[in-house]
C-alpha cells in the first residue's frame, strides 16, 4: 500500500472563495487530496468572500462546482460528505472598515497550528488584506501568505505589492504561486538533468543548437476578457510560467533541493538574460492577436468579438521570442520562447535541439537529434534520434523516437498542480513557489519589451485561430537556419 504522507493539522484561509479559481481549481484539488487522505483530522478550511451567503449555502454551491471540475471525486458520497464539513464560510468584505474579522478571529483560536492564507482575489487587495490580518492579531509566527498571480503588471506594481505585503510577513512566509512549477514535468526537468549525469554532459552550447519553449493554448480568453485585455500573453504567461521553466531548463545544478539554492540558481538565469533593448525587441520579439478562424473543424471567432466590448484592442494574444543566456555554458545558444491563445493545439512542451554532425560521412543526414520534454495535454519524453534504416539499399539514415509516455508507466499523484502546490503551502514547504527577486528580475527583463509596444515598434499582427501564430514567428527561427517543433520530421 502507497504510503500516506498527511499533513500535520492545519487551518487554512481561502480568501476568493466563491470566485473562479477556487471553484474550478483550488477547491477541487484540495477534495482530491482530501480522498488520497493527506489531511489530518484536526484540518480545516475557512472560506472568505463579499456574497453574504450561509455555511450550507456555500457548501451547496461548492456541491456544485465539484460535480463540474472534479466529478470523479464526487462519486463517493461519504467522502465528499465528510470534506464538505471541512468547509466553513464567512462573508466579509476586505475593503470596509466595519468588516466581519472578529468572526473570522472567532474561528482562528490561538493555536501553534500551522495557518495559510491564501489569496485568491485580484492583487490590489494582497496588501490590504495582510494589513488587516496583522492589525486584528490573526498573523502568527507559524502563518504564511499565499499570492495568486499576477503579482503587478510592472516592475514597479510588483514591487508595491511585494512591499505591501513584506510588511506583514517575513519573505520566508510569503508564498508566491506559479501553477506551472507544480506540473509534473517541470518538476521532472530536475530529475531529468541532474539524475542523469550522461544527459547533463550534452546540457550546454557545445551540444545543443538551439531551445524551445512553448506554451500553446487552445483556448480564447473566456470569460477572463477584462482581465486579460489588461494583461496580454506577455505578462500573463511569459513573465512568469515561460521565464520559470526556462530557469528550469537553463540553470545550473543547485546544492541541494532546498527553496533557496534552487531559487538562487534560477536567478542567475534570470540575471543572464541578455537585456532587451527597443533594437532587439524589433528584431526578436513578435506579439500576434487571433482573428476568426477554424479550430478543431470549427470556426470560431477572433479575439475583438471574444472580447465582446465592442471597440477593438491592441492586446497581444501571442508573443515569440527569440533570447541568449550570456553565461558559459548558454551563450551561443538562441532561447525561443512563445505563447499564445487560440493555437493549433494545447501543448507545452521543450525541445532540445541537438547540433548537426561536424563532418558528415552518410549521403543523407536527417535531423540530428532532439529532445522533446512534453508536459502538457500530458507528461511525455521522446528522444528523436539518427538510425540506419534496414530496409534501404544502400546505407541510408532516418530519424527516429525513443518514447516514454508517462501514463504507460507511472500513474500520475496529482491531476493538477495545484494539488501538489496547496498542500506544500501546508507543509511549509517553498520550493516551488517565487522569491521576490525572481519576480523582480523577471519584470526587469520584460519590461523594455513592454516600454518598446506602447512606443509602437513592434506591429501587432493577425493570425488566424487554429494556426500557429503570425507567419513572422517561423520567420524569427527560419533567420537561424532553425524551425518550430511542429515543422520538424518526423
Ligand atoms: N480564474 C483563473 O483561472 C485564474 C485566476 N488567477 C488569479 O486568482 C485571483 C482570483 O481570480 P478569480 O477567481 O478568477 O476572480 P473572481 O473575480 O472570479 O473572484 C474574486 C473573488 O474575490 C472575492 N472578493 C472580491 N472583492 C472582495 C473583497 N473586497 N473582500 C473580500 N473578498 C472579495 C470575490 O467574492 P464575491 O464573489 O463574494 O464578490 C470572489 O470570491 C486573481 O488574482 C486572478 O488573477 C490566476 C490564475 C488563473
Ligand atoms: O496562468 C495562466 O495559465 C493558464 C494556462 O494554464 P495551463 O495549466 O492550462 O497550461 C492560462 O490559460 C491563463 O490565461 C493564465 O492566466
Amino acid at each position: 500500500m502507497a504510503l500516506v504522507n498527511r499533513t500535520d493539522p492545519f487551518d487554512f484561509v481561502l480568501f476568493g472563495a466563491t470566485g473562479d479559481l477556487s471553484r474550478r481549481k483550488l477547491l477541487p484539488a484540495f477534495l482530491r487530496r482530501f480522498m488520497a487522505q493527506e489531511f489530518d483530522d484536526d484540518a480545516r478550511i475557512i472560506c472568505v468572500a463579499r456574497s453574504n451567503l450561509t455555511t450550507e449555502e456555500f457548501r451547496d454551491s461548492v456541491i456544485s462546482s465539484l460535480r463540474e471540475f472534479a466529478p470523479e471525486a464526487t462519486q463517493d458520497k461519504d467522502t465528499l460528505h465528510r470534506f464538505l464539513g471541512l468547509l466553513t464560510y464567512i462573508y466579509l468584505d476586505a475593503t470596509k472598515q466595519e468588516a466581519n474579522w472578529d468572526g473570522l478571529r472567532a474561528l482562528l483560536p490561538e493555536s501553534p497550528r500551522a495557518r495559510v492564507f491564501y489569496l485568491a482575489t485580484a492583487p490590489s487587495l494582497f496588501s490590504v488584506l495582510c494589513q488587516s490580518l496583522a492589525e486584528q492579531g490573526l498573523v502568527t509566527p507559524t502563518s504564511r501568505v499565499v499570492l495568486e498571480k499576477p503579482i503587478g503588471t510592472s516592475l514597479a506594481t510588483a514591487q508595491a505589492i511585494n512591499t505591501g505585503v513584506g510588511r506583514y510577513f517575513p519573505e520566508e512566509s510569503i508564498y508566491r504561486i506559479d501553477h506551472y512549477l507544480g506540473k509534473e514535468g517541470v518538476q521532472n526537468i530536475l530529475a531529468l538533468r541532474f539524475a542523469n549525469p550522461a544527459l547533463e554532459m550534452l546540457w550546454s552550447s557545445s551540444a545543443i543548437d538551439h531551445v524551445q519553449i512553448t506554451a500553446a493554448e487552445t483556448v480564447g480568453v473566456e470569460d477572463r476578457g477584462s482581465y486579460y485585455d489588461e494583461a496580454g500573453a506577455l505578462r500573463d504567461m511569459m513573465q512568469n510560467h515561460l521565464l520559470q521553466i526556462l530557469c528550469m531548463v537553463a540553470m545550473d545544478a543547485p546544492a541541494s533541493l532546498r527553496s533557496d539554492d534552487l531559487r538562487n540558481e534560477k536567478m542567475k538565469v534570470l540575471n543572464a538574460l541578455r537585456p532587451m533593448t527597443p533594437d532587439m525587441v524589433r528584431q526578436n520579439v513578435i506579439r500576434g492577436q487571433y482573428v476568426s478562424g477554424t479550430l478543431k473543424n470549427r470556426i470560431v471567432p477572433g479575439y475583438t468579438e471574444d472580447l465582446n466590448t465592442g471597440r477593438s484592442s491592441s492586446t497581444e494574444t501571442f508573443v515569440a521570442i527569440r533570447t541568449k543566456i550570456r553565461t558559459a555554458r548558454w551563450g551561443n545558444t538562441p532561447f525561443y520562447l512563445r505563447t499564445g491563445k487560440r493555437l493549433a493545439t494545447k501543448t507545452t512542451e521543450i525541445v532540445l535541439q541537438f547540433r548537426p554532425q561536424v563532418w558528415p560521412i552518410f549521403t543523407n543526414m536527417p535531423s540530428p537529434g532532439r529532445l522533446v520534454i512534453r508536459i502538457a495535454p500530458h507528461e511525455e519524453l521522446s528522444f528523436v534520434m539518427a538510425v540506419r534504416d534496414p530496409a534501404a539499399g544502400s546505407f541510408r539514415v532516418q530519424n527516429a523516437k525513443l518514447d516514454m509516455a508517462y501514463k504507460n508507466v507511472f500513474s500520475l499523484a496529482y491531476q493538477d498542480s495545484y494539488e501538489r502546490l496547496l498542500l506544500d503551502a501546508v507543509r511549509g514547504d517553498p520550493a516551488l513557489f517565487i522569491r521576490r527577486d525572481e519576480v523582480d528580475a523577471s519584470w526587469r527583463w520584460v519590461e523594455p519589451i513592454l516600454t518598446s509596444w506602447q512606443q509602437a515598434l513592434t506591429p501587432l499582427e493577425p493570425y488566424p485561430a487554429g494556426s500557429w501564430g503570425p507567419p513572422s514567428a517561423r520567420a524569427l527561427l527560419a533567420r537561424d537556419g532553425a524551425m518550430w517543433h511542429e515543422d520538424m520530421l518526423p
